[in-house]
């Protein structure tokens, strides 16, 4: 794989390759060149590199997640790449702005980032998991009571860190007789530049809206709804290793977000239990030596754990019981 040379976001991202090679003696920074072009024909194992949020709001829950799924790794200060101690990858920590670029490009194998930054980065990755963290909407804001939608917007000043989707959400609204929209890009505080008289609306991620309000802001659209991906470059140098990392947070996701639910049920209510806990894909359901009654397991949602017992109570279920899942590999 050819490694190229192009500036990131402003920042100065020469050969990635290279720039390692360049980085500290200690013992758990891996020398991607020497790893990066070993290959399973020619007799060394293949290593993965794997690119993870390095700061902000994405990078703990990032780093609990990889811990949830055993990925152990020890991280020498200051330095961004560390080498995986219990499997052949190393992790490489990069703004989450430009994962899915590094990505795309090959320069990592696979990564952490937003659906939002996947789209905006326009690359040709896999998307192999949703990890149901960083959920939030990309949204055009206005100033409160100005404008009812992107219509009456096209052809205007538009702030935002996305360019290119707010670009296209603007473009396939601008009728021929209107003049292009004209979109700012800035990297932070989007959502000051209404009110600095830089834009007219900005295009912004929203949250809780808390931001937004603050600003003086209202949602007149929603370009795209967004949540935090697991995504590989489809030539990553081992699908199997892939494969690995995959369902290693696949099984850490749900035994999170799934708990076992056990219960006994007279076979005459057994339908009415079995709609309100489907299981992921079915309950086990095994008969009991008291007649007509039947034991069974099934997963269900954690968040939904509590009004699910409610039900089952209801339904005449008896001897329910909820057991949290440590570790787990569901045919996710
Ligand atoms: N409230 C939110 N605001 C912005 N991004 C969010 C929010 N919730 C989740 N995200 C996701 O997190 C991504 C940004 O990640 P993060 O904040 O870690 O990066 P950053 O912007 O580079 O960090 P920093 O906070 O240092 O600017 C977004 O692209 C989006 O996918
Ligand atoms: O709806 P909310 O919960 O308020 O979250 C949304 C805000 O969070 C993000 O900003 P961030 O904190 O990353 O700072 P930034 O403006 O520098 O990007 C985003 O750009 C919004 O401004």
């Amino acid at each position: 794989m050819q490694r190229s040379a192009w500036v990131v976001r402003g920042a100065a991202a020469t050969s990635v390759s290279a720039a390692w090679c360049h980085s500290t003696e200690d013992e758990s920074v891996v020398l991607p060149q020497r790893w990066r072009h070993s290959h399973p024909t020619n007799g060394e194992r293949p290593h993965l590199l794997f690119g993870v949020p390095k700061k902000g709001r994405m990078h703990e829950r990032v780093v609990g997640l990889l811990q949830g799924a055993g990925i152990e790794y020890r991280r020498a200060e200051r330095v961004d790449i560390a080498r995986c101690k219990n499997l052949p990858l190393s992790l490489v920590f990069l703004p989450a702005a430009d994962i899915a670029k590094y990505v795309g490009e090959g320069e990592v194998d696979i990564g952490i980032t937003g659906e939002d930054i996947l789209a905006e980065s326009d690359v040709e990755v896999d998307v192999l998991l949703k990890l149901g963290i960083g959920k939030c909407r990309l949204s055009v804001q206005a100033p409160v009571g100005k404008f009812k939608s992107s219509e009456e917007l096209a052809g205007k000043r538009i702030a935002t860190s996305f360019p290119r989707l707010a670009g296209r959400h603007f473009a396939a609204l601008e009728s021929g007789s209107k003049e292009p929209t004209k979109i700012k890009v800035i990297s932070g505080s989007v959502e000051a530049a209404c009110g600095l008289g830089l834009a007219d609306a900005v295009v912004d991620l929203v949250e809780t809206g808390t931001t937004m309000k603050a600003a003086g802001l209202e949602e007149v659209a929603v370009v795209m709804h967004t949540q935090t991906v697991l995504i590989a470059n489809p030539h990553a140098v081992s699908a199997e290793l892939v494969e690995t990392v995959r369902k290693r947070i696949a099984g850490y996701l749900t035994a999170t977000t799934w708990v076992m639910c056990t219960y006994n049920v007279h076979r005459e209510n057994l339908e009415r239990c079995k709609t309100i806990t489907p299981g992921k894909k079915s309950p086990s359901i095994s008969p009991l030596e008291r007649g007509d009654w039947v034991a069974v397991s099934a997963l269900v949602p954690k968040k939904h754990a509590p009004a699910v017992m409610d039900e089952l109570e209801a339904a005449g279920a008896t001897d329910i019981l909820l057991t949290g899942l440590v570790g787990s590999r569901m045919g996710d």
